[in-house]
């Protein structure tokens, strides 16, 4: 069954500063939306908000069954943090570490079964062959793979992921993309993903949302990735390139034509 992620009206001011204003969107199962912004736009505030780490000053957030019933969101919420920053020497395999995420019980041992839904976690993360790796000497996108195990390691119906492809190379940041895109259609599963690239972003989402300023706007890519839309949000006359294929948003009007917001 999948469940919905319903957003309504939300508010937060956090030290005197306006973060999110009368924000409103929801999830549908299945559905991929991609979260972009500049720093510091409040898009981890987001999450936090949506995790139930931080309450919105106005507004609500629902999660709902597909036949309309309320539940918790930690018990359907699959969560990627930004950094681990994990020590190299941390005497862990990945598949311990991905057996982190299975809800805690008074025994020192991993069943069978739970041993058998790590791996087959490992599997769908294409990380199978790293369960006995020391987690703290993988790659960057090795790690992330065994994140997003460990994440999904309880089923989550909605998943968060804050720049998963952050300091991976192109190859890696396209395989995190389409591995979450295949667990999010394949799986029925909601994702929020994170990410300062949108030119990775408009390959997978079926919508984004773009945060700026305390100001928001949800849609296609097509819909948002519009200069009258951006120039509203920046609230400064912001023009959108088209250059061999790829977007590159930038400041108009000005002959040194600063990027603003790079998206490669
Ligand atoms: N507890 C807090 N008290 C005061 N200000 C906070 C608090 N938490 C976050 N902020 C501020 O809220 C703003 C949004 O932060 P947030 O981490 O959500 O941004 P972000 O969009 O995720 O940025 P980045 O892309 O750099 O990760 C920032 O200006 C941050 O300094």
């Amino acid at each position: 069954m999948g469940y919905e992620l319903s957003v309504r009206n939300i508010s937060l001011r956090l030290g005197g500063k306006q973060i999110i204003n009368d924000l409103s969107f929801s999830l549908k199962p299945g559905e991929f939306m991609g979260i972009i912004g500049p720093n510091g736009a409040g898009k981890t505030t987001l999450f936090r908000m949506i995790l139930d780490m931080l309450k919105p000053q106005e507004g609500s957030i629902h999660f709902r069954t597909e036949t309309g019933i309320s539940v918790s969101g930690p018990s359907v919420l699959g969560y990627v943090p930004q950094s681990r920053g994990l020590d190299t020497e941390i005497p862990m395999s990945a598949a311990d570490f991905v057996g982190l995420g299975l809800p805690y019980k008074f025994k020192p041992w991993i069943s069978k079964k739970d041993k058998a839904k790590i791996y087959e976690t490992l599997l769908l993360t294409d990380a199978g062959h790293l369960a006995n790796k020391s987690i703290g000497k993988l790659s960057g996108g090795e790690k992330q793979r065994v994140y997003l195990a460990q994440a999904l390691i309880r089923d989550p119906k909605i998943l968060l992921l804050d720049e998963p492809t952050s300091n991976l190379d192109p190859g890696a940041q396209e395989h995190m993309a389409a591995l979450v895109h295949k667990v999010c259609r394949e799986r029925h599963v909601g994702v929020l993903f994170i990410s300062h690239d949108i030119n990775l972003i408009s390959r997978y989402a079926d919508r984004i949302l773009y945060l700026t300023q305390g100001q928001h706007a949800v849609g296609s890519v097509n819909e948002v990735m519009r200069p009258e839309v951006l120039s509203q949000l920046y609230g400064n006359s912001v023009e959108v390139l088209h250059m061999g294929g790829k977007l590159l948003v930038v400041s108009a009007g000005n002959e040194a034509a600063a990027p603003i917001c790079f998206h490669g």
